[in-house]
């Protein structure tokens, strides 16, 4: 994948989440251990900006999903603030995206669907994990993950009320590719109120 040739706006398709695939598909090819890493900020009541790293497990054109704890500590700031900016940045390429935008929980039946498709272990996990809470030792974790493992011992665990998915539904999405001497081209793409998207080119 050659991505120094440079980016014209006649390169970019108009459709964000189109022109997002593209680059998500160049991503899985360059980058063989999670592509789908990105960096999601949220801010709560504190204003505080929260940085943390999250699996992407979906996108289309309603928005992009990940799945998570709904009593951690970003699902309090989502709660107060429903706001988000995911951020990926795929070295091999030299290539950044930056999505901004309104947050909700997925539908029941999609974390339903995310959750059962996830290994044992990993479902086992979602309920013994009371995420970013602070535990006295790695012995609790581990027997609380041996209680659970035979409270469910030949049922498949059903999804924690707890756990579940978010969609971020952008507004505002940049795409980024270096060029020599940090005279990068940026395009971005802003939702204008009648839904079309307005792509305008940025200065590095
Ligand atoms: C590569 C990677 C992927 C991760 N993916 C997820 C994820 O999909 N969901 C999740 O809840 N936490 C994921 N985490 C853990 C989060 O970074 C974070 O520690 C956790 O969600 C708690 O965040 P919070 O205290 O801000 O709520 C991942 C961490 C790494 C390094
Ligand atoms: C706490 C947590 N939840 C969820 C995920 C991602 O989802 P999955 O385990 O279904 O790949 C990760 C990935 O690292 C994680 O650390």
């Amino acid at each position: 994948m050659d991505t120094t040739a440079g980016l014209r706006k006649s390169d970019m398709n108009p459709n964000p989440f189109v022109q997002f695939d593209l680059w998500f598909k160049d991503a899985e090819k360059a980058h063989p251990n999670n592509p789908n890493a990105m960096t999601v900020v949220t801010a709560g009541k504190d204003a505080v900006p929260y940085a943390r790293t999250i699996l992407l497990k979906g996108f289309d054109e309603q928005g992009f999903v990940f799945f998570t704890n709904y009593e951690s500590p970003k699902a309090q700031q989502l709660e107060d603030n429903p706001r988000a900016t995911l951020l990926f940045y795929w070295s091999n390429l030299d290539r950044q995206v930056n999505i901004m935008g309104m947050v909700e929980k997925v539908s029941e039946e999609e974390s339903d669907a995310y959750y059962h498709s996830r290994p044992r272990l990993s479902r086992i996990g979602a309920w013994a994990s009371k995420q970013s809470q602070e535990i006295p030792n790695r012995e609790w974790l581990d027997n609380r993950v041996d209680e659970l493992n035979a409270l469910y011992q030949d049922k498949d665990p059903p999804r924690p009320p707890h756990w579940g998915g978010y969609r971020v539904k952008p507004y505002r999405i940049e795409f980024w590719q270096q060029r020599p001497s940090r005279l990068h081209d940026r395009f971005k793409y802003s939702q204008l109120p009648d839904t079309t998207w307005q792509i305008v080119r940025l200065s590095p």
